[in-house]
Parts: C-alpha cells; structure tokens; sequence
C-alpha cells in the first residue's frame, strides 16, 4: 500500500509528540515531512528554566535528535518557515519557495509570547522567553550587564527571574495585580510566594504598569504609570503567550483565540488537524504539556484510522520550577459562592495548603511550602472524588499510619505520578515488573514519565524503590545506556567480554534488549563497544554510525557536506596546497576556511562529488567527523619561535601519525605548545603538552567547548618518547573506561585525576594499556582511501542513503 503523505508545520513540543504516537501505532502509514521555524531539532521548551538556571545545558535538552528522525524517514526542514497552506492543491508552500504536497497535515505552531506595545520594546535588551535564541540572548546579556527587570510575575517571568538572580544579576519583578502567579494562585499563597522569593533575593514591584522602556540604542531602564523609573539594561516580556494562529487564519481556517478543533483534534478544513498551544479545544486554548500531550494521543490514533476516545479537554495542574520553592495549583482554586474550601495554614513554618470543594468533590487545590500531596489531590480532581465518607482535615493532612507512610505507598494504581506525561503508578510499576526497569531513565524511555518538566522524579524514585523492595540498591542507581535495555554501559562491555559476543544483533539478543532494533542512542555505542573489545576481530558496522561517521565527512545544514584533510601537526606543504587549490576549482567548492584546529575545511562539496576529491586530494582524512583523535595542534616551538624550549611540531606530528583514526568514546583534540606562553592553547584540549625547560608538562580533560574546563596537569616527562607512552596509556584507559559520547573533561571529572594517575603509575598497567592501544591501531586503514577503492561501498554510500 502506497504510503500517505503527512505533513506537520511545527517541530515543537505538541506536533512531535504526535508524530511519536503516530509512529507507536505505525511506522508504515505515512512519508512524514516535518517544517521548523527553528534551526534545532525538536527539544524540550520546559528545560530552557533549567538551562537558564544553570541546571541543565541547551544541548542537554534535546527529545529526539537528527537521527531519529533520519531513522524514522522523516523529512526535516529546519529553519524553514511554512507561509502559505493551499487547501485546493493539498499542499504547503514554505519560505524558501519549497511546495510541499500533503494528504494529511497537522498545524503545531504553537504559541507566540506577548510583547507589551510600548515604546522603547523594539531596543535591544528587549526579549521574551520562549526558545533558546532568547535564553541565548539572557545568557550574553549576564555577562556583559547587571540590572534585569522581569515583566510579568507569572510562572514564565519567575523561573526567568531565578535564572537571571543565579547569573549573578540585579533582578527586580513588575507585576501588574497585587499578588504573584493570580492566574494559579490564591492571594494568601501569592503573598507567602513572594516572602520566599525576596528571601532569595528577587525585587518585586507590584500593581505596577509599565508606560515605557526608556535608553538610545539599548534598553537603559522603564518608566512606569506613576511617574516613577527602574534602570535595567534587560528587559524579558513574560507577560502570557497567544496561540500562533495567523498562518492558519490566512488560509481559511475558522479561527477564535486559537485554530478551532473538535474532539479529534480536525480544523474545519478537511485533512487538516492542529495540536497545542495554537489549537482550541472547546474555547480554550492550552498552555502546558500535559493536554497537549492528551491531545496528541487521540490525533494519532484518529489519523491512523483506530477507533480512539475523543479529547474531552484537560484539567490542569501546575508546578513552579524554582528550587527551594515547592509550589503547586491545580483545577479550579478559587472559592466563591457555590464553593467552598478547607485550608491549613501554618504560618511558622510557611505551609499553605487548600483544597476547593464544590458540594461533597474536590474541584482544586493550591499547596504552598509542601506539595507533597498534589499529585494525589490532582488525581482526586480530576475523577471530581467525593468525599462525604472521608474526614476532610485528612485529605490535607494525612494522620496516623498513613502521614508515617510513604506517599506512593498510599497511592492507588490509578493515581498519577508523572503529570506532564500521564502517567499512572500502575504503569510505571508495569514497567518495573513486566519490562525490568530498574533506574529512573529506564522507566523515562518505558514510559515517558519524567520525560518533560522532570518534578516527578523523586516520584517516580519512590515507586521503584517500593516495588523493587530489597532488590533496590540507591547506590547501585545505575543509568541504562537508553531505554531499549536496562544495561549499563559496565554490564554491556562485561557482557561482550564474557560471553564473545561478536554483533551489535548478537549483543541485542543474548543481553534482552526491549527493542529489536535498538536506537540511535545504543546503536553507536554498542558499536564502539564491540570495537574497542575486539579491535582486529570486530567488524565496524557502518549502519551503525551517525551520518558524518558513514559519510566521513560533515553534513552541513543545506545538505553538502565539509571536507578537511589531514595536515598532521597542522603543518602542510606547496604540493598539499597545490593539490587542495586545485580541488577547490575543479568541483567549485564554495567556502575555503581554515579552523580552528589549524587545518583547511573545504565548505559545500556536493555528496557525489565527496569520493573524487578524496581521491584527488590524495590526503588522508582528517577526521573532522569522528569520535576519534581530531586534530593535534601545534606553536612552531623551538625551531622558530626565539621562546621555544622544545620541538612542538615534531612532536605533534609524531602523536598524530601514531594516534591517527583511533577510535574513541567522543572526539579528541590535542595540543603541543613549545613553552609556558601556550600559543597552541594546550590547557584546554583532551591532551594538551607545554613545553618546559628539560621536557614536557601534560594537561589532561581540558575543554574549549560549552563546557569550558582548564586542563588538569598529570605528569611531568623529560622525554617526547616518555610523552607518547604516557598519551598512549591514558587514552586506552579513557577509551575502556569512559561511557560512549563522553568527553575526556568530564571523564576525568567523574573518575577523578588522582585515580587516572594511580592507574598510570603503575608501569605494568601502563605497559599493558599501550599494548591494547597498539592492537587498536594496528587496523587503521584510512576510509577515504578504502571507500575509493571499494565500488560497492562507494555505490552504497553515495547512491542508496537519501539525505534531505
Ligand atoms: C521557559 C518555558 C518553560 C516552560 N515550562 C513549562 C512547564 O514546566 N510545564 C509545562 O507543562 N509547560 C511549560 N512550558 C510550556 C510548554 O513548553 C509549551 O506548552 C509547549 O512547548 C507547547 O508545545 P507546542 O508544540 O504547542 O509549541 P512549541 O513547542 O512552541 O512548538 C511550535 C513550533 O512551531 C514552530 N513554528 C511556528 N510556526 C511555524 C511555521 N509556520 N512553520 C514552521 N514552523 C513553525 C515554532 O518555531 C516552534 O518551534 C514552558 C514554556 C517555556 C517557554
Ligand atoms: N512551570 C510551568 O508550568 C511553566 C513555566 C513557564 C511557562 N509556562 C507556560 O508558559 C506560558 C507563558 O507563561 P507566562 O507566565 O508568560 O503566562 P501567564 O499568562 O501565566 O502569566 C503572565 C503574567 O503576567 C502578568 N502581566 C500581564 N500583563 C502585565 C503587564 N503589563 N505588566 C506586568 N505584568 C503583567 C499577568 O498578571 C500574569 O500573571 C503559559 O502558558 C505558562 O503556563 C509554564
Ligand atoms: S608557545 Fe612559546 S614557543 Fe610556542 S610559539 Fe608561543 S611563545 Fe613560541
Ligand atoms: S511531572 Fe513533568 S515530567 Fe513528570
């Protein structure tokens, strides 16, 4: 059956959860093609909080990376905005002019924040909160200023303000209404909100109306209704969102606040379905995860033609991401006429806690100080439980066994753990028991709990604990490789060692994995693995490499690909760069560029062209790509510089040519400076040497990238002979022990120094990991001269992988 072709404008949240449930019922159905405004694969918009606060990095965040969608045979265009969606000609028209037809399409465009117009909100040092351009924008901007001033006192403008006090800056709130977060809290928790934030050290000005936003060219401080001014050199909007609904009314959509839908999700225009922030269920437009994940469920199974529940609407619930804060509101918290409501206030210890009653059911609670009890109120909520038979202080304040009790002990199976993600108790203890979960991150990848805002962590921590029972070991909270096994990466090597296992198939069956074809996380990594055991035996599965590793060479985001040949020690020569000249003219290669590394990159090269530059460059390949040795940089040293005390170009020369292609955990760089001046930068790469008067000092786990790190010194030697024996042992050691994908900076961070040098120092421990490193090298062959060589691989490589 020809397969449909299913279109969906939006990479975010929403639109790429559907297309997971989507591919859960089938992966068969549909040629997805997906469009994002934004440059990134689809991430986690919750964490941009936590990336702010210093918690998380932005490359921490991403859900599902290029891979999976390369795995998945979706068509991803990033970066691409869609303008124009054509009804009559069933398709979508983008803003590089690219037509796209559709038999099914899905709007995920979600929300745009709102910019208060007021003069001044154009100045730079103006921003929202809403992707990682505008937390970059944070990030940059605490660097360079101190005064931040946060419009908007709702969740948004709260976690922006923590995370702007923890970059070290001056942070004053202006809030419109008298209280904090009034949308999701009543006045009494509001007030106790604001004690505990200003004991943290946030400014707060309340009812307060911002007339204009004064400065040249940067934004220098507003100016408020009363007449009165506050300086700021940052200013973040974070005064509520509204569903991105133009593209759709433009075409024809009916339209209210959001994109009108009915239970199953469909827009008044036939085939066409919209999901999250942008949609409108019922006349309310949502603005969490959790329904729109709800949402996302019930359009995959409608799109997929199954018989599915229709989305009846969410009730809410409610988190502050602000550590040390413990805040929760869910449903309807107000009281009023028809309701009433239960509170317990103990105002010494800071303890808020309500609970909203409309006749004998519980409508809503606000918790302040301790929200242990919310996931069970939020349950209580949500099935509108009645109460009549139960002592109502109770339900606020459990007493006897039960306040003794743990609280996932107490809860029923049906009670949810996971609120972003629906997930019940019962599921995860299924996941326990039948699927042999044993961490936190396996039941994530079983379940999905945990997956979004993460607040249910210790939740979800508690459960296995009490269904492990005796079998839990916290100390032995090991982290699975992905979700398809339960393994760690200790177990999966052992498990190779022991039992021979020889095929990324063979490891998948003998050690259980869940899933029979693995992911794009475990795949790689088994791969590694199986190499680094049995480095002349192993067969390197190409399959099983990221794109740039089969490719050997660097996919760039117009679908070309960078070219960089070896310069060992970043030293070449006339013939070298004849050659390259000569290959830069022959196939028009756009963009020469030298990096950083000190070699040439060869920018734009057409991927059927890749094989004949290789072949008339006749150079090896540098490995730009690779998790392996990248590049070893070098000052000219002693030969030249009048402060060289030592031969850094030979010396770089020689540790490139020995540890060329070896392959590692993560990418390596290497740096050889002939003197304490560091021109080659040597104390922030993997391995960097400094020359000294009668030898050399190395630095080990430095890191120049997002995690900057300094390198720490590991020995002094006299010799270069000394230098290589010390380089060849440490990297054996790091390639057996370090995790797939991590780097040397924070291995080293994790094992710790003084446990390297105790492995190091031991000379028969040192001679027996250089013998292992020989044998790993001794099967390097270079792959631009192998894949020349082989028709068939070249036929394979260049013809049958489809790359968009
Ligand atoms: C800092 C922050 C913290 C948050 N914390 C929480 C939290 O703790 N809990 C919670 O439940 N929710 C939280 N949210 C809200 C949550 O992130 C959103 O509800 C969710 O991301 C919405 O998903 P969506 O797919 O509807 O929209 P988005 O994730 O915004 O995705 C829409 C995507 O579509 C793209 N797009 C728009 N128009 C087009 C077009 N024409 N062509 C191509 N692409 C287009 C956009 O660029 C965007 O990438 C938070 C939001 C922010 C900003
Ligand atoms: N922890 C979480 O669940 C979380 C965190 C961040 C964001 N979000 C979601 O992101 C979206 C955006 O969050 P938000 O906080 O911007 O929206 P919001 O609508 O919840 O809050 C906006 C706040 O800004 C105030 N405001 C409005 N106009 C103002 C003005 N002129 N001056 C000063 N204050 C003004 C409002 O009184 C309101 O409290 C929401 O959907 C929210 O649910 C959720
Ligand atoms: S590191 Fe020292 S020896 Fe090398 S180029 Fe710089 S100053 Fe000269
Ligand atoms: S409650 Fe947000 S991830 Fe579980």
């Amino acid at each position: 059956m020809e397969k449909k072709k299913l279109v969906l404008i939006g990479n975010g949240m929403a639109g790429v959860r559907a297309i997971e449930e989507i591919l859960k019922v089938s992966k068969d159905l549909f040629d997805i093609t997906i469009f994002g405004s934004e440059p990134h694969p689809n991430y986690n918009r919750i964490l941009l909080s936590k990336v702010l606060q210093g918690d998380t990095k932005v490359k921490d965040i991403t859900l599902n990376d290029w891979e999976w969608y390369e795995e998945n045979n979706i068509t991803l265009y990033t970066g691409e905005t869609v303008t124009k969606i054509n009804p009559e000609m069933m398709a979508v028209v983008s803003d590089k002019g690219r037509v796209v037809p559709y038999d099914e399409l899905i709007i995920a465009t979600g929300s745009v924040p709102f910019i208060l117009p007021l003069p001044g909100a154009d100045k730079q040092g103006v921003t929202a909160f809403r992707d990682i351009k505008d937390t970059d924008i944070m990030l940059e901007a605490s660097k360079n200023y101190k005064k931040a001033a946060v419009i908007g006192g709702g969740l948004l403008g709260l976690e922006a303000a923590r995370g702007l006090l923890n970059l070290g800056m001056d942070v004053s709130v202006i809030h419109i209404a008298p209280t904090l977060m009034e949308r999701q809290l009543d006045e009494t928790a509001g007030r106790l909100l604001q004690k505990e934030l200003e004991k943290q050290g946030m400014k707060f000005l309340l009812e307060a109306q911002t007339q204009e936003i004064y400065g040249t060219d940067r934004v220098e401080g507003l100016k408020f209704k009363d007449g009165t001014q506050l300086e700021a050199d940052l200013v973040v909007m974070a005064v509520g969102i509204k569903p991105n609904i133009e593209l759709a009314k433009e075409s024809g959509i009916a339209v209210n606040r959001g994109i009108i839908v009915n239970d199953f999700l469909q827009t008044d225009l036939p085939h066409v379905y919209s999901v999250g922030e942008c949609a409108e269920h019922n006349g309310i437009p949502y603005g969490l995860v959790a329904p729109l994940y709800e949402q996302a469920k019930v359009l995959a199974s409608h799109i997929c033609g199954q018989e599915a529940a229709p989305y009846q609407g969410s009730v809410l619930s409610t988190q502050l991401k602000v550590s040390g804060v413990e805040v929760f509101s869910a449903g309807d918290f107000m009281d009023g006429e028809d309701k009433k409501s239960l509170k317990v206030f103990d105002e010494q210890d800071g303890i808020y806690k309500k609970i909203v009653l409309k006749g004998n059911k519980i409508v809503g609670a606000v918790l302040f100080g301790d929200s242990k009890e919310g996931n069970r109120l939020f349950s209580m909520i949500k099935k509108e439980a009645d109460i009549s038979d139960t002592e109502k202080i109770t339900i606020l304040q459990p007493i006897g066994e039960e306040a003794g009790a743990s609280l996932v002990a107490t809860m029923s199976a049906d009670e949810i753990i996971c609120g972003c993600n629906g997930v019940s108790k019962g599921a995860i203890v299924q996941a326990i028991q039948e699927k042999g979960c044993t961490s936190v991150d396996a039941i994530k990848a079983c379940t999905s709990a945990s997956r979004s805002c993460g607040g249910c962590k210790p939740l979800v921590a508690d459960v296995l604990q009490l269904t492990l029972g005796s079998e839990f070991d916290a100390s032995s909270q090991k982290e699975a490789i992905c979700g398809c096994t339960t393994l760690s990466r200790e177990e999966i090597v052992d498990g190779i060692k022991e039992k021979g296992l020889t095929h990324i198939r063979e490891v998948m069956n003998v050690l259980g994995w869940e899933s029979e074809e693995g992911c794009s996380k475990c795949r790689p990594a088994v791969n590694y693995y199986l190499g680094m055991v049995n480095p002349t035996k192993y067969e390197d599965e190409r399959e099983s490499r990221f794109v740039n590793e089969r490719m050997h060479a660097n996919i760039q985001k117009d679908g070309t690909y960078s070219v960089v040949p070896r310069m060992y020690g970043g030293v070449t020569n006339a013939n070298e760069l004849r050659r390259i000249a000569d290959v830069v003219e022959k196939y028009e290669i756009p963009l020469v560029k030298v990096t950083g590394g000190q070699r040439i990159d060869l920018f734009g090269v057409k991927k059927d062209d890749l094989p004949k530059v290789w072949q008339d460059l006749d150079m090896n390949s540098g490995y730009a790509y690779g998790k392996s040795l990248r590049t070893v940089k070098t000052c000219v040293g002693e030969t030249f510089c009048r402060f060289g005390t030592q031969d850094s170009m030979g010396l770089g020369i020689d540790l490139e040519k020995k540890f060329e292609g070896l392959q590692t955990p993560h990418k390596v760089k290497m740096a050889v400076s002939a003197c304490p001046r560091s021109c080659a930068e040597s104390g922030f790469k993997d391995i960097g040497f400094i020359g000294i008067d009668g030898g050399w000092e190395i630095y080990v786990g430095g890191n120049g990238g997002t995690h900057v790190r300094g390198g720490d010194l590991l020995y002094k030697v006299k010799t270069d002979q000394e230098a290589m024996e010390i380089t060849g042992a440490y990297l054996q050691y790091y390639r057996e022990t370090a995790n797939y994908l991590e780097r040397t900076s924070a291995w080293i961070e994790r094992v710790g120094l003084a446990h390297v040098q105790s492995v190091l120092d031991d000379k028969n421990k040192r001679t027996e990991l250089n013998a292992r490193m020989d044998e790993a090298l001794s099967v390097y062959k270079d792959p631009w001269k192998e894949i020349i060589e082989s028709k068939k691989t070249t036929k394979e490589l260049f013809e049958t992988v489809g790359i968009s």
